[in-house]
């Protein structure tokens, strides 16, 4: 007992919605001690200026971000800021042997040629983003568990690859004919102030952007790839809906077996999520809402086949900030160390 050890931890873009969310589920980790926070615009304030209702509980600054000094206190580093930075210090950070969890884009791309055309920055980091391990326990579980750096996937990836995986990695449906219609809430842009975000700009109305454009598109197509076995591209439009927090992917593909019906496809659903502890696959006939999720680390997944077009219809809900952000990171680092993927996690969403 008296050689109990805390792993220490740091957050670089604590002041972000994934920084306070992986503040507010760490402090409850068992394992886990938070030992540092990293910004950029509030160094030298105390974390809690920024979020006044955690001051009973976090005491620390927010300090500046040196790779140096952070290895030096932490063994592990989740860096949870805007896209293009991560790529300045991990190499740093890794040689130094720290851990570490990026809830950007920067590394969840091992072809840095779509990185750039997609996001529109060069990169000179080629090894390291070869040697990062895309971060959707779900199916990659075995390599987080020897990763160094895990590249967390976005929500709308989270929501919607776990919606194709059965349906690809079995052959059950023609990978091409993949249609991703994607619903966010406000959070899932970020606290940064932007416009589209305003409420007398989102509120009331329910909005498709970035159409034949998001850079979620890659991504997906990436993973579907691999399960494919080769190249896919997968149509993917997203909405922003007058909501906070919550995903939804409803996701649509042509069976190859037109003779498989609902039940059929709830069945392999379910015996292909039966080691995964954070997916729920519903019973047939019963489809997700975003608010089960809300709150926790869980995705809900609801199955349909419609017999007069033999399409397979597959619904997704998420917490973009915790399944789809925090909590996902979280559960990669559990596997990471060795610790049961549950822990410290949230098992159950706020509703009712
Ligand atoms: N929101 C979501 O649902 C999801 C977001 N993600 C990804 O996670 C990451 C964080 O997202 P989110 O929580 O929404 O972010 P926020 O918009 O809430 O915060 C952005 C963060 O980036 C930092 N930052 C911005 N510009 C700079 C800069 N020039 N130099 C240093 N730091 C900078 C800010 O630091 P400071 O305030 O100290 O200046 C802040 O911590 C992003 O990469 C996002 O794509 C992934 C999945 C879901
Ligand atoms: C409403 C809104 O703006 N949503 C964000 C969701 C992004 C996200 O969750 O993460 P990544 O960008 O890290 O993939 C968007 O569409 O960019």
């Amino acid at each position: 007992m008296g050689n109990f050890r805390r792993v220490p931890v740091g957050i670089v873009g604590a002041s972000s919605y994934g920084g306070v969310q992986l503040v507010r589920l760490l402090m409850d980790h068992p394992e886990i001690e938070l030992v540092y926070l990293g910004g950029e615009s509030s160094i030298g304030k105390p974390f809690t200026s920024l979020y006044p209702h955690l001051a009973h509980a976090v005491k620390l600054p927010i300090e500046e971000v040196d790779p140096e000094v952070i290895a030096r206190r932490c063994e592990v580093v989740f860096l949870s800021q805007a896209n293009g930075l991560a790529c300045q210090i991990v190499p740093i950070l890794l040689e130094k042997g720290c851990k570490v969890l990026d809830l950007s884009a920067d590394y969840r791309f091992r072809d840095l040629t779509t990185y750039t055309t997609w996001y529109g920055q060069e990169r000179s980091d080629r090894t390291t983003a070869a040697a990062a391990v895309y971060g959707l326990p779900e199916l990659y579980r075995d390599r987080i568990s020897e990763a160094q750096l895990v590249g967390c996937p976005g929500c709308y990836p989270t929501a919607s690859l776990l919606a194709l995986s059965p349906l690809l990695k079995q052959g059950l449906i023609v990978p091409e004919t993949a249609i991703v219609d994607a619903k966010s809430g406000a959070s899932g842009g970020g606290r940064e102030a932007k416009s589209y975000l305003l409420l007398a700009e989102a509120d009331n109305s329910l909005a498709p952007y970035s159409v034949v454009r998001h850079r979620s598109t890659p991504e997906i197509e990436q993973i579907c790839s691999d399960l494919a076995g080769h190249e896919v591209t997968v149509q993917f439009t997203p909405h922003l809906v007058p909501i906070v927090r919550g995903t939804l992917a409803t996701v649509y593909a042509t069976l190859r077996d037109p003779g498989l019906v609902g039940d059929d496809l709830t069945t392999i659903y379910t015996a292909f999520y039966r080691n995964s502890p954070w997916v729920k696959v519903c019973e047939s006939g019963i489809y997700p809402q975003t608010k089960w999720a809300t709150g926790s680390n869980l995705c809900y997944l609801g199955v349909a086949v419609d017999p007069r077009t033999g399409r397979v219809i597959v619904m997704s809900a998420i917490d973009n900030l915790i399944k789809g952000q925090a909590g996902q990171a979280i559960q990669c680092l559990n596997i990471m160390m060795g610790w049961d993927e549950t822990l410290g996690l949230p098992k159950l969403g706020f509703y009712p």
